[in-house]
């Protein structure tokens, strides 16, 4: 069943838990992590990032492709469709025209001023659509050729600007980095649970691969609810399918490399969604969204 995240993350934050958001990179990655939540029992948020869509096949193809894999694969679990790192109002548009379930828009790299008032327009033009909306304040930092750049913290006053649009869940940075890190990471947990405190929204973690255990555990004890996990989940599939090709009898067949890759991300997605309490939580989530969905 593909549903917005409103009830989802109102769940998850009450009952202290984190819903893991996965990246898709392929059809793989579709299918491997429907069928993983379903087997689970647990809630799933599976996410394009906006500078990927075109490559993977567009809006409309990845919307029809997941639908299409929900009812071939008897998905009965709650699935979110979700546009990570949204470049543009147009493009949440876009994406929403496709049957995607959520949205962020990330202006991140704007002004407040501008951040927020885009951020506004996406909000009235999803919630009218029953789609939940995420936003950014602060900047997530970023791994260039080993050099981390671009980090910069979240304020408690941005964060209540940004509450005041009516997003749903708030992606505050505070420290953490996409893709690898460079050393431990710094996280402000005290900026976090003053931001989830004051706001009352749900955070959002991203760039958690590489963040050790302790960390995690901390940031959903301080607000966080939703945790997006990319580069751990493609680094796990790249090695076992070069573990797989590298072997003496690999063979010719593409299939069981990619299968060894699967296999791959399925172990990960699992170890992950242990680790943010949500395995199981599938139940939870379905009465609220069934009980809501008038
Ligand atoms: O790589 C992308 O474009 C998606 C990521 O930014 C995702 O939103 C995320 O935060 C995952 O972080 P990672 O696990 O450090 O790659
Ligand atoms: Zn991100």
């Amino acid at each position: 069943m593909l549903v917005p995240a409103f009830k989802l993350i109102k769940a998850a934050q009450k009952n202290h838990y984190a819903l893991g958001h996965f990246n898709i990179n392929g059809l793989n990655w579709i299918t491997v992590y429907l069928r993983t939540a379903q087997e689970t029992n647990s809630p799933v948020i599976l996410a394009t990032s906006d500078r990927l869509v075109d490559r993977l096949g567009g809006f409309q193809y990845l919307a029809d492709v997941t639908q299409y894999f929900i009812r071939e694969l008897q998905i009965t679990i709650p699935v979110v469709l979700h546009l990570d790192h949204g470049t543009s109002v147009e493009h949440t548009k876009q994406a929403i025209a496709a049957g995607y379930t959520s949205v962020m828009f990330d202006g991140s790299k704007l002004p407040i001023a501008d951040n927020v008032r885009l951020t506004k327009e996406v909000v009235d033009y999803a919630h009218a659509r029953n789609v939940s909306v995420e936003a950014e304040v602060g900047a997530v930092g970023g791994n260039e050729n080993g050099i981390i750049s671009g980090i910069k913290y979240a304020s408690v006053e941005d964060a209540v600007q940004m509450k005041n649009t009516g997003i749903d869940f708030l992606a505050a940075a505070l420290g953490s980095v996409h893709g690898d890190y460079v050393g431990k990471p710094n996280l402000n947990f005290e900026r976090m649970q003053q931001i989830s405190q004051v706001t009352g929204l749900p955070l959002v973690l991203h760039g958690a691969s590489g963040i050790p255990d302790d960390q995690i555990q901390t940031a959903i004890k301080m607000g966080t609810n939703k945790i997006n996990i990319n580069t751990e989940i493609n680094y796990a599939w790249i090695n076992a399918v070069r573990e797989r090709i590298n072997r003496k009898d690999a063979g010719h067949e593409p299939l069981p490399m990619l299968e060894a890759g699967n296999e791959a991300i399925k172990q990960m997605m699992l170890q992950k969604m242990q680790q943010f309490h949500v395995l199981g939580k599938a139940n939870i989530t379905k009465d609220k969204v069934e009980e809501n969905s008038n």
